[in-house]
């Protein structure tokens, strides 16, 4: 086989579009088999939330050390707070062929491009920017303020779109998980196709 390794499926797009709600969507249901990348973050523990299930909690300080040692696939700030990817579980998982699936902002999906440019890049977008507002309101997690500076920068991010491989509505949250299900699949069939083709080519050149 030319390429044995699991595919790094890395789901982005605006704050308050949905990324975790999709996402854990996808992990609640029964025919997924990707594995979860659990981020670091300095930002506060929300209610609900346990330390090395929806993240690794880290002080600013520790993070900023890991930084230093290089433990990160990629990170961003991001309204105040570092987020970051922890190296070595996800290259642990692709070398052993399977798939590892990331939630991320778009500035982090950037360093992944950059690093892994094999990735499957999917986009996730709201219907519209006034379904993006309502949601983050609706959440109730983040002052007025932050809200504003989120819609702000979601403006911004939304124009990254083009630079995805799939750009995925999520309208309603189980079509958004099947949607991005179907994609994992057809392009497992796609590299798979790919890679017998490529095999075949290299043995009619020999
Ligand atoms: N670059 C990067 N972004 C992350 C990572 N983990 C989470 N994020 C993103 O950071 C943003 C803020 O996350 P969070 O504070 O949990 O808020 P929420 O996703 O809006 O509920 C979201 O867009 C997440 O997708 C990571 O490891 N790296
Ligand atoms: N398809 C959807 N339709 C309606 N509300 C949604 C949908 N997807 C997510 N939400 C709601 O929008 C808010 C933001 O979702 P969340 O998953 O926290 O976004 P993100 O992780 O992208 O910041 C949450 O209150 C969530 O319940």
């Amino acid at each position: 086989m030319i390429n044995p390794q699991g595919l790094m499926i890395v789901l982005s797009g605006p704050s308050g579009v949905g990324k975790g709600t999709v996402r854990k969507a996808i992990f609640d249901h029964p025919d997924t088999e990707f594995e979860y990348s659990i981020s670091m973050t300095t930002r506060n523990m929300r209610e609900g939330e346990v330390d090395g299930v929806d993240y690794f909690f880290k002080s600013k300080k520790e993070f900023e050390q890991l930084i230093a040692d290089d433990k990160f696939i990629e990170y961003a700030q991001y309204v105040d707070n570092y987020y970051g990817t922890p190296v070595d579980y996800c290259i642990e998982t692709i070398n052993d062929g399977r798939d590892i699936f990331l939630e991320i902002e778009v500035e982090g999906a950037k360093q992944v491009r950059e690093k892994f440019p094999n990735a499957l890049f999917i986009f996730l977008a709201p219907p519209t920017l006034g379904h993006l507002e309502d949601r983050l309101i609706g959440r109730g997690t983040e002052s007025d303020d932050i809200i504003k500076n989120r819609i702000e920068t979601a403006k911004k991010e939304l124009e990254m779109m083009s630079l995805y491989d799939y750009v995925v509505i999520n309208d309603e949250v189980d079509a958004a998980r099947q949607t991005i299900q179907s994609i994992v699949t057809a392009e497992h069939h796609n590299r798979k196709r790919i890679e017998q083709q490529l095999r075949k080519h290299l043995l009619e050149v020999d």
